[in-house]
């Protein structure tokens, strides 16, 4: 069983995080290291990190530790996840980082996907504008999506994976990168975890951007996007300086084909459907940050940034 060992709690307790997801927690003696089963037996009973972390509070099955469960208790509640993402890194060190970004359509992802890849120094890479980027040169792969794309469905795996795999494989000299709208159901995020070490890569952590249904509707439905830089403008809360000319670029702004309103709810329909068993997916290996995503842009920016940063700055 491949491990990753090494996080410390606090003095004298490391936890153990496995590639099966089990969890399990030891206790280092002036000796060397001693079991502390009763602590994790629970844990390892049930097999994943998230009833770990629930354990820590349920205060079943003793006392083990004493008065460090109860300093553990106290600990706020995206403190498990961020070791867990820390110690991935760490025992993958010669990899380069992958942040994965969640969140429905008109979530933010681009936006601030953007801006954390440029903080981080990675790259962004968006499924989404890669796909559109295929239709418009009219490649095979953008054959294949078309469809697809403009009815408001998700692209078949083969090809998307496919394309994922070529994204990252063409990263060359990136030192990380942020993947923006990828993975979207469990097979990808599963199909991500396989392909990524052939890449020399790692899923170090995903970022999910919470933000209500009613919002998402109201953002995409007035959405401009730069046909340059994919950055994303609003009609009315965030139109550009001079009309149809992104401010970053000054490349041309236009209306996404499946930003019509059919497209927009059907397009939120389909994520509604598939992200909690991916939310599910990511919180069970320990790797899930959720990022309050409405509010002014600057503020969720710094969020995102925020939440990264605590992984990624070495
Ligand atoms: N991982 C993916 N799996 C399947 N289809 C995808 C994936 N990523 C993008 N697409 C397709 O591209 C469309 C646009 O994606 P994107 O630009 O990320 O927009 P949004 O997240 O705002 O809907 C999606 O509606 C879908 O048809
Ligand atoms: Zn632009």
């Amino acid at each position: 069983m491949s491990s990753i060992r090494g996080v410390f709690f606090c003095p004298g307790v490391v936890l153990e995080w496995s590639r099966e997801q089990s969890v399990r927690c030891e206790r280092r003696s002036r000796n060397g290291l001693s079991a502390c089963w009763p602590l994790c037996s629970e844990a390892v009973v049930c097999g994943g990190a998230p009833r770990a972390w629930a354990f820590w509070f349920s205060s079943r099955g003793g006392e083990p530790c004493g008065s460090r469960r109860l300093w553990l208790n106290l600990l706020p509640f995206p403190f498990l996840p961020i070791l867990m993402s820390q110690a991935i890194l760490q025992q993958h060190s010669s990899e380069k980082p992958v942040v994965v970004l969640l969140g429905g359509p008109g979530s933010g992802k681009g936006t601030h996907g953007q801006a954390l890849a440029k903080s981080l120094g990675y790259r962004h890479l968006s499924t989404g504008t890669h796909f559109r980027d295929h239709i418009l040169r009219e490649t095979s792969l953008g054959r294949q999506a078309k469809e697809f794309i403009k009815a408001g469905q998700l692209v078949p795996d083969e090809v998307t994976n496919k394309l994922v795999q070529t994204m990252l494989g063409d990263g060359g000299s990136a030192s990380g990168f942020v993947l923006d709208g990828y993975p979207r159901s469990v097979d990808q995020a599963e199909a991500l975890d396989v392909m990524v070490p052939l890449l020399e890569c790692v899923v170090t952590q995903s970022l999910y951007l919470v933000v209500s249904e009613e919002e998402m509707v109201r953002r995409l439905s007035g959405r401009l996007t730069c046909r340059a830089c994919g950055q994303s403008f609003h009609e009315t809360s965030r139109p550009p300086v001079l009309e149809g000319v992104c401010d970053a670029c000054g490349g041309e702004l236009f209306r996404r084909a499946d930003d019509e309103p059919a497209t927009i709810r059907q397009r939120v329909a389909v994520f509604q459907q598939v992200i909690r068993p991916l939310l599910e997916f990511y919180r069970g290996t320990g790797r899930l940050l959720e990022v309050a995503a409405e509010g002014p842009v600057e503020e969720v920016t710094a969020r995102v940034i925020k939440a990264a940063a605590m992984v990624h700055n070495r």
